[in-house]
């Protein structure tokens, strides 16, 4: 990342709200904001598939689901987060495994970077798809987004659902059936 690209621009966009850069509470502001930046755009510079390299076998062929994964992301039209729950299910091909933690993580690799909703969605599906060479994946995302809550059309309280279904989950409706049962429960 360029750090002082952040800085300076930090610094323009609180000159351009007709705040005083060099007063107390701002003086820090922009290195806090570059520093955030850091954090919440991680996922910009690794590649979510290396979180996916720690595979096992085991004679299981049913579905796994992990579900509740708390997600913060931040939406590329404002800028601003957009925050909720994640839920990963697939079905392994031959008993190919990878760890839980695993399946979270590469929802926060893909997570950590401007994102739009539908499009974190359909990476998370298609990084396990493409990994792990499952039979299906499944994944939904409900989210709030602050540029609908804080400004806008603020409506506190709506939640963006959406879905990226892969494989067996889309050719068998009775798989679907049951993940999505077993995600709402
Ligand atoms: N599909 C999708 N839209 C998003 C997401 N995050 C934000 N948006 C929308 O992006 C759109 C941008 O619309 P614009 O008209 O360019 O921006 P705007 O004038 O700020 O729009 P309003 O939010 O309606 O005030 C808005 O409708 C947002 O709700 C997302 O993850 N997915
Ligand atoms: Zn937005």
């Amino acid at each position: 990342m360029d750090r002082e690209k952040i800085l300076q621009g930090v610094r323009l966009l609180i000159e351009g709200i007709g705040e005083d850069p060099e007063r107390e509470g701002l003086q820090g502001t922009p290195d806090r904001v570059a520093r955030m930046c850091e954090e919440i755009f991680c996922g910009l510079h690794s590649d979510p598939k290396e979180e996916l390299n720690v595979c096992f076998t085991e004679n299981h062929s049913e579905m796994i689901l992990v579900k509740d994964i708390p997600i913060y992301s931040v939406c590329e039209h404002h800028l601003l987060p957009f925050y909720g729950k994640a839920h990963v299910a697939y079905i392994p091909r031959q008993g190919k495994l990878t760890g839980l933690s695993k399946l979270a993580r590469v929802v926060e690799t893909l997570s950590k970077r401007p994102q739009l909703q539908e499009r974190l969605t359909s990476q998370v599906a298609d990084t396990i798809m493409d990994a792990l060479n499952p039979l299906g994946v499944i994944v939904v995302i409900e989210a709030e987004h602050m540029c609908m809550t804080m400004r806008g059309i603020k409506k506190a309280g709506a939640k963006t659902m959406t879905s990226a279904v892969r494989g067996v989950f889309k050719t068998s409706e009775a798989t679907r059936a049951e993940a999505f049962a077993l995600i709402k429960e």
